[in-house]
């Protein structure tokens, strides 16, 4: 079955559909009257309405809420109507007399004060098909409001955009005084109906019978409408179903003219006798086979259970099935001697043979004429297209049909049956039949039927081959989208990281063991190494080595160039005591920084950080020359801990080898591992998690209930086959909606409120150091206090003064010295000696001179490391 055929179906689907369904109207139509009543109020008022075309009876339904409670209320199909409160249904056909009687005796001497009309031509067995096209059921209807209607009263119907419209409406404005056509939201845009709204009954006494007579009406119809344009129109119609079953169809401007039916069925052995098998298979709704012939068919092998389905229901079939169709045809033609290929093929060779005595001049004359010929008929064509566009935009502008969303999809309307073809245009057929076009040698269409159906099918092949092409070419456009965010967003790289668990669980030893180099790589971006590498490798051929390899170093910063840092550090043997004190610091420090270095990681910080570092260094060295010392034990003991991965912010929580790689062993699940890692280290970190957990502990849901959420029909929705950018997308946007409490938003948000309360890391760090020198100091005055009060050499006098400095001392916060900076500018550069006006100690800069310094320090590293290499 056609899928393109199925999502039109769903598609049909749409809000009303529902809505209908959520308030028991019977169809969707009943949104339309409801809208239109919003509009113009014409139920609230009315005590009487008569629906015509009624079945099957969601007008009626509306009509018995909106009017007073009393009202009459009667409706009229060719079906029966399922019974509805205070509603009088019967069954008749609206335009004849039985109808107008029966009417009649349900009313009395009373008089309407609507008439609604909603009819579409249908076909009921009992319907003789085509008897009326839609324009004459709208004036069959007029008819009868127009004898039953009471003076001022109000007629709705509905018609369809065609050329008969105009001379409708004329005829509305000649018994109405106000004719409004409008369309209600809930119609579908893509529909061609319009209802029009009739107010103000003049009631004349007497109607010119011409009113209500078709051929009087629509006489210029008929006459600009010869048969054979309706019957190519009809074929043409066909065809566009058959090729391009899926095509959304633009520019409707009415019914297919000539095609007044929606449900036709025929039998198998007039398709396959028929000369134009794929009109067949865009006309007709189903194949059957009642004949004893065709009864034969269904026991042949070609006849497969996939041929009969597809025959059972023509409408719901793609472009494969009508192929598959073709196919089956063209076979039990052969099978029945009809063999129409071979005759085609005769033609042909008798064709060459002619041309073969023609002489080579002419020949060539000819095939000229010929190419000339065909370009002036698709020049000619293109023209007519154009002109037919302009002409049709125009239509729909007088018409008042160009909606806001005309632009958009097109689908069926199941309201008027839900078949396209009630609406087809001429429109589809030119994208893959050329040839179709009604143009003036449209004599030629009926020979090339056969080979119009095998240009369909090749062009299909070659369509599904293009389709394939573009397939890759997008893939190939999305990977190197995907290359382009790598590089660019180290947000994107840490996630991507994460799912890549394998690869990180080979991770476990960072920080462990290795050269310093190698931890570097393993340790903090080896793409962004790697990048830089290979900018080193460009810039090595005209730039001196001593630069790059600075360079290099700002650009790996923060992490490679921190981590270089720290190691050095330690190789410095700098384990000191301020270690041990940051140990005692390193549990707070942990979950901030981590945060902390997500957003410096960035590359955007790259350069920032390492010019910031080096400013800094000098004063970092002076002021808290602890700070620097400490990290490489907080990283290494970290690291062996819980064995955070190269990005600093995220951990690898160690998994076991013997895990079996079950059925939900799908991407994305060594996160929640670590989401759980990191819930038992730092407690519910989301409102999702603090809201489960507070619907178990109050008992409102069970562990099995959790689970079984987790469970629903899309768990199991095969992955496999789709391509990557719908996985990436689908797993950006497709998220069940997560039950959030208030309580728990609180509960974080304060939770929150007692984070952002604790003083910042390094503060917290730099006051617990002072403290920490503070007790030592003091420590180390009351040792020397000790000292001095066991001196007997002393008075007792002189021993408590001496002790008193000592503590004095031993309290005091040594004041650092300051240093004054002096920026030497125009005459006083250059000059020797202590600067005019400086007093205590100082130091003289210049501009150049940080830069100067930095380059000389950049300079003397490359060549320590040149020297060991
Ligand atoms: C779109 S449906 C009407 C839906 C209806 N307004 C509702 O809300 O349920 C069109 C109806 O017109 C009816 N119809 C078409 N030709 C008719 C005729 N000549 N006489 C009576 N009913 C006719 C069809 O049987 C079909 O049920």
């Amino acid at each position: 079955m056609g899928k393109a055929q199925k999502k039109t179906g769903k598609g049909r689907l749409d809000k009303y559909y529902k809505l209908a369904k959520e308030q028991g109207y019977r169809a969707r139509s009943a949104f339309k009257l409801i809208q239109l009543n919003k509009k113009y109020s014409f139920l609230e008022s009315a005590r009487c309405c008569i629906d015509l075309c009624a079945a099957p009876g969601g007008w009626l339904q509306v009509a018995s809420k909106y009017m007073p409670v009393n009202s009459v209320i009667v409706g009229v199909d060719l079906v029966p109507i399922k019974p509805i409160p205070r509603v009088v249904t019967f069954a008749s056909d609206i335009t004849t007399t039985q109808c107008r009687n029966l009417i009649r005796n349900e009313l009395k001497d009373w008089k309407a004060d609507v008439v609604l009309h909603d009819g579409a031509p249908n076909v009921g067995t009992a319907w003789v098909q085509d008897a009326y096209s839609q324009s004459e059921l709208v004036l069959m209807s007029l008819k009868l409001a127009a004898e039953f209607l009471i003076k001022g009263g109000t007629f709705v119907t509905k018609v369809f955009r065609s050329a008969d419209y105009n001379n409708l409406i004329w005829v509305f404005n000649q018994l109405f005084g106000k004719v409004e056509a409008t369309k209600p939201p809930s119609s579908r845009n893509v529909s061609a109906e319009i209802f029009v709204v009739c107010r103000e009954f003049l009631a004349p006494k007497h109607i010119d019978p011409k009113f209500f007579d078709p051929k009087h009406v629509f006489k210029e119809l008929t006459a600009s409408a010869p048969a054979e344009e309706l019957a190519g129109a009809i074929a043409k119609n066909a065809q566009i179903n058959v090729f391009q079953p899926e095509k959304k169809r633009r520019h409707r401007d009415g019914y297919a003219e000539g095609d007044y039916t929606l449900y036709k069925e025929t039998g198998a052995a007039d398709f396959i006798r028929c000369q134009d098998a794929v009109t067949f298979l865009g006309t007709f709704n189903k194949f059957t086979f009642k004949t004893d012939e065709e009864k034969e068919w269904l026991k042949l092998d070609i006849t497969t259970p996939d041929v009969q389905a597809n025959c059972a229901d023509l409408k719901v079939l793609g472009k494969g099935d009508f192929k598959a169709l073709l196919k089956w045809r063209t076979a039990l033609r052969e099978e029945l001697g009809l063999e129409v290929k071979e005759k085609v093929t005769e033609e042909l060779t008798e064709t060459v043979e002619v041309v073969e005595e023609v002489d080579e001049e002419q020949q060539i004359q000819e095939e000229l004429e010929r190419l000339n010929a065909e370009a002036a008929a698709r020049a000619k064509r293109q023209r007519r297209r154009a002109n037919e566009v302009k002409t049709r935009t125009i239509q729909r502008m007088q018409l008042r049909m160009t909606a806001p969303m005309d632009i958009g999809l097109e689908q069926a309307d199941p309201a008027l049956g839900g078949h396209d073809d009630m609406f087809d245009l001429d429109q589809g057929s030119r994208a893959l039949r050329g040839r179709v076009d009604d143009d003036s040698d449209s004599d030629e269409d009926e020979g090339e039927d056969d080979d119009a159906e095998d240009e369909a099918l090749d062009s299909e092949e070659e369509r599904e081959r293009k389709v394939a092409g573009l397939e890759a070419e997008l893939d190939g456009m999305y990977d190197a989208y995907q290359e382009h965010l790598r590089e660019r967003d180290a947000k994107y790289k840490v996630k991507e990281s994460l799912k890549n668990n394998k690869a990180r669980e080979a991770w476990h030893g960072i920080g462990q063991g290795g050269s310093d180099e190698d931890s570097d790589v393993e340790d903090g971006g080896y793409e962004k190494v790697m990048r830089a590498k290979a900018r080193i490798g460009e810039r090595d051929s005209d730039s001196s080595d001593d630069s790059s390899d600075e360079e290099n170093e700002a650009e790996t910063a923060p992490v490679g160039g921190k981590k270089r840092r720290r190691a050095d550090v330690a190789e410095s043997g700098s384990k000191s005591k301020k270690a041990r004190t940051a140990a005692k610091l390193e549990e707070p420090k942990a979950a901030l920084s981590r945060s902390a270095q997500i957003w410096f990681d960035q590359d955007m910080f790259a350069g920032l950080d390492a010019e910031v570092e080096d400013d800094d260094e000098e004063e970092e060295e002076d002021m808290e020359s602890s700070e620097e010392h400490e990290e490489p034990e907080e990283v290494a003991e970290d690291e062996a801990m819980s064995g955070e991965d190269d990005f600093d912010d995220f951990e690898i929580v160690p998994q076991d080898k013997d895990d079996d790689v079950d059925m939900w062993d799908v991407e994305g699940e060594n996160e929640d591992e670590i989401k759980q890692a990191k819930i038992q280290k730092q407690g519910l970190i989301t409102a999702e998690a603090v809201s489960l957990a507070q619907a178990l502990i109050n008992r409102q849901k069970t562990r099995t209930d959790l689970i079984n959420d987790g469970f629903h029909r899309y768990s199991l929705n095969s992955k496999d086959d789709l391509p990557s950018w719908f996985l990436d997308d689908e797993a950006k946007h497709y998220k069940s909606n997560i039950p959030i409490t208030k309580e728990a938003v609180d509960a974080l948000r304060a939770k929150m409120r007692a984070l952002d309360a604790r003083p910042i890391k390094k503060v917290a760090e730099a006051k617990a150091r002072k403290k920490f020198k503070a007790a030592q100091l003091l420590e180390k005055a009351k040792k020397k206090a000790e000292g001095v009060a066991e001196m007997s050499d002393m008075t007792e006098r002189d021993k408590a003064r001496q002790i008193e400095k000592l503590m004095e001392k031993g309290t005091k916060v040594k004041k650092r010295k300051e240093l004054k900076v002096v920026v030497a500018k125009g005459a006083h550069k250059g000059l020797k000696g202590r600067p005019k006006g400086v007093k205590g100690r100082y130091v003289m800069v210049d501009s150049r001179m940080k830069k100067e310094v930095r380059a000389e320090k950049r300079r003397e590293k490359a060549n320590k490391k040149r020297k060991r290499s």
